[in-house]
């Protein structure tokens, strides 16, 4: 059984008004306990709307969303949303942010600062437990939120593009970060992306959807060896075939929105 598995989902917005709008139509997949999957696809293809449902933020308007078999009803600490901007309580030391979800666990105080020390050590932020947000840079607050995460004990973590604000030379040490992470932990991913080559470096699995309403285009396996070589033969193929993919899925979108904006100004 998967851990996640999507059984004919749709989501549509503003139902039964002028504006109602298909975002995603008759998703299914599976995601394997501990696997790593990447979803790209075309903005505005409903990427962030399916992680909001797999994280019981949203419900889809059909179709049903199962985690360890059971349908996904609300949100649950054992998955986590991380997102491109860190969601860090400003007012809060790092250890306080990372501790705070244990209080509704009804942990005692020493116990939630000992959880949550190990794990802000675990991401190499030890001696940053009494620091605030903004005394951090970006990739260190993304770090303290996947800190978090594991903290209040998620075994799948959501992530919507959470590297895109990152310069550079940070996002690559995240990547790795992320990757000894999910080795060391054996945590299942679900990471949304537009970076075709985040998505080869990363993935177990790459889902593509077509451009709105998404689809899924294709579920293409990745068997290359980790760390990935990103100058290799088979890294350029996968991701020459990725581009492709997306190049036709939004070329098909933008003919989509000319051909509704002559049809609206004709009817106006
Ligand atoms: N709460 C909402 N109410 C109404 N429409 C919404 C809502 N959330 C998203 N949408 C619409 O659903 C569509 C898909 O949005 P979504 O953010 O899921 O796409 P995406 O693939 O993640 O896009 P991007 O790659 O640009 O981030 C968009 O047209 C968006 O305007």
């Amino acid at each position: 059984m998967g851990k996640i598995v999507c059984q004919h989902v749709s989501k549509a917005w503003g139902i039964g008004t002028a504006d109602e709008l298909l975002t995603l139509d008759d998703i299914s997949f599976s995601v394997s306990s501990g696997e790593f999957v990447v979803i790209i696809g075309p903005s505005g293809c409903g990427k962030s709307t399916l992680l909001s449902m797999i994280a019981g933020l949203e419900k889809p308007t059909s179709g049903t969303i199962l985690h360890n078999g059971e349908p996904i009803k609300a949100p649950q600490s054992d998955r986590s949303l991380i997102f491109q901007q860190p969601s860090l309580l400003p007012w809060l030391s790092l250890i306080d942010n990372v501790a705070f979800g244990l209080t509704l666990k009804g942990m005692n105080k020493k116990e939630r600062y000992q959880r949550a020390q190990h794990f802000l050590s675990e991401v190499g932020l030890r001696n940053f437990a009494n620091k605030y947000p903004h005394q951090l840079s970006g990739g260190m607050q993304q770090r303290a939120c996947i800190a978090r995460a594991l903290c209040l004990g998620a075994d799948i973590i959501l992530m919507d593009e959470p590297f895109a604000a990152l310069d550079v030379q940070t996002r690559y040490n995240m990547q790795k970060f992320l990757l000894d992470i999910w080795e060391g932990t054996n945590k299942t991913v679900i990471f949304v992306t537009h970076h075709i080559d985040e998505a080869v470096y990363l993935a177990d699995r790459v889902i593509i959807l077509t451009a709105r309403p998404g689809r899924v285009l294709e579920s293409v396996k990745i068997n290359m060896p980790r760390p990935r070589d990103v100058i290799s033969t088979e890294f350029e193929r996968h991701r020459a075939m990725f581009v492709e993919h997306l190049r036709s899925e939004v070329t098909k979108a933008f003919a989509e929105q000319e051909l509704a904006e002559m049809l609206d100004t004709r009817i106006k």
